[in-house]
């Protein structure tokens, strides 16, 4: 049995992975954790979840239920996930990390941290997304520079980041597979008197709208013809069974920094 914690409780991702936690064979729910201050502080998890009442108080503080689980997994916000893997460095716990939106240096202080325990970092845990990071490198690889390279993503209208996780790690694929450098060669929002395109730049649009749960598109145009390579999310559950997976995968894992790639077997 994998014994874990959900922080960021009240969020739309952690409202699901209270709900997804009680559907799994193999995974028990044995802490919550919220901001301090935050009304879900002292209530029952299960039912903040809309699941029915669980026994489960969510706390305000991850050192208070350090003892009570085995992996934490984390989707909130960069700053909370950092003090959150140093408690968890500390005390010897493994995490997997949905948050997006950390800036060079936060990942390296992420990185520290995995010297110590295991954790599995991705941006996005669908099965659907890391199947298309695969197909997004045959298709850089194919295509070459012969193609121009546009990312477009859409989610609803709370997300705080921009261009999303995802898309960025998209991006990072696609780079790599042309032997570009991402921080290089991208070009964000385009507006105003831009000028003719420049072939190998990586462009990036970003919607915020409505309910939109993720959608991503990698188009690869060309002359006379195009490839897109399409992601649609219509459920934040995809996400959580991802995220649950890659706690239990995690558990046999020595200390290290993983990737959903390295979850399924992708690699
Ligand atoms: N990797 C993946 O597959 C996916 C990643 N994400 C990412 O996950 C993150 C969260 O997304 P989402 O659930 O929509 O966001 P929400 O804003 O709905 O949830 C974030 C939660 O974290 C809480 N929080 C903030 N600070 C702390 C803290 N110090 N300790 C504990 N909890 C805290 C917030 O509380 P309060 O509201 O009170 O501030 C809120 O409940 C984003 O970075 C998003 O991009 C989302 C979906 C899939
Ligand atoms: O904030 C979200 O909602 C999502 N964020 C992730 C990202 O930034 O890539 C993944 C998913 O698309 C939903």
């Amino acid at each position: 049995m994998t014994r874990i914690a959900v922080a960021g409780a009240s969020g739309r991702m952690g409202r699901t992975l209270i709900e997804a936690s009680q559907q799994v064979n193999g995974i028990e729910l044995t802490a919550a954790v919220d901001r301090r201050g935050s009304d879900a502080v002292g209530r029952d998890a299960g039912e903040l979840a809309g699941t029915g009442a669980l026994g489960l108080v969510v706390q305000d503080a991850l050192d208070r239920v350090v003892a009570d689980f085995d992996v934490l997994i984390d989707f909130t916000l960069p700053e909370a996930t950092l003090a959150h893997a140093a408690c968890c460095r500390e005390h010897g716990k493994r995490m997997v990390i949905g948050t997006t939106g950390f800036t060079g240096e936060q990942r390296v202080l992420l990185d520290a941290a995995s010297a110590d325990i295991g954790m599995v970092v991705a941006p996005n845990m669908s099965v659907g997304v890391n199947l298309c990071l695969k197909l997004l490198d045959v298709a850089a690889r194919v295509l070459g520079d012969e193609v121009d390279i546009e990312i477009i993503e859409a989610h609803h209208r709370h997300k705080v980041d921009a261009p999303s996780g995802t898309a960025l790690r998209m991006g990072e694929v696609v780079a790599a597979a042309l032997g570009r450098d991402l921080d290089e060669c991208a070009v964000y929002g385009r507006e105003g008197r831009t000028g003719a395109r420049e072939r190998k730049t990586i462009g990036f649009e970003t919607i915020r709208a409505g309910d939109i749960v993720g959608e991503h598109t990698v188009m690869f145009a060309g002359l006379g013809e195009r490839v897109e390579i399409q992601h649609k999310a219509s459920s934040r559950m995809t996400f959580a069974n991802g995220a649950l997976r890659a706690a239990q995968w995690v558990m046999t894992r020595p200390p290290g920094r993983y990737d959903m790639q390295d979850v399924l077997g992708l690699d």
